[in-house]
């Protein structure tokens, strides 16, 4: 075991009256090594680093000093937006919740977000209007059976063809989740 080496850190009295601060003893540099950094920077390459206890040419020193990088060093550009910007998808399903019916009170927020999801789920199927009558003399809609991302799915009653009499299940996709593309050459019925 070698002896002791470290001296006792000398921290200026607080309680001291004004202009009798006691000022820290700071050993002066007895070798090249424990020279002190430059604050223009000038000479420092390769000296002492504030993070290790070894002499590196890192340039991590020059994130916590006022020295100015060498030209090409990335310094503080990569602090400029610690945090990505917030996500659109809170607005965009806070305007879907508003338009199907959630009202003005509802915010943009996670609340709203599963408020919207139970609007969803809870609202019945209404049977009164929207089927093409080409469907309703096909098929004898009765109750849903279950629901997908896009439609319902409800039992039916086939009436005509190769199924007449037989329950089936039918799909049904409301027109706003349809995407229809029309030009010259096609059209599509609905
Ligand atoms: N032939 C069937 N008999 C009984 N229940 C059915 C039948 N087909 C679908 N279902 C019920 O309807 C639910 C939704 O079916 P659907 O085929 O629409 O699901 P999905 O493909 O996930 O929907 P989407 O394509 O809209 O995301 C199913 O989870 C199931 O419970």
């Amino acid at each position: 075991m070698g002896a002791c080496t470290s001296k006792p850190y000398q921290k200026p009295n607080p309680y001291a009256k004004r202009g009798t601060l006691e000022t820290p003893q700071i050993p002066e540099p007895t070798s090249h090594l424990d020279t002190p950094l430059r604050e223009d920077g000038v000479g420092n390459a390769g000296k002492k680093s504030p993070f290790f206890p070894f002499y590196s040419p890192s340039p991590a020193r020059y994130f916590s000093s006022k020295i100015s990088s060498p030209a090409g060093t990335p310094q503080r550009k990569m602090f400029k937006m610690p945090f990505p910007p917030p996500s659109p998808a809170k607005h965009l399903k806070a305007m879907l919740l508003r338009r199907h019916g959630g009202g003005e009170e509802l915010k943009p927020s996670d609340e709203g977000v599963m408020e919207a999801e139970k609007v969803y789920e809870t609202a019945k199927l209404d049977k009164s209007f929207g089927f093409s009558t080409q469907f309703t003399n096909r098929y004898d809609v009765k109750e849903e059976v279950g629901r997908g991302h896009f439609g319902y799915t409800c039992s039916a009653i086939a009436k005509k063809g190769k199924l007449k009499g037989q329950k089936v299940a039918v799909k049904i996709i409301p027109k706003e989740k349809v995407c229809i593309v029309k030009d010259k050459s096609t059209s599509i019925k609905l």
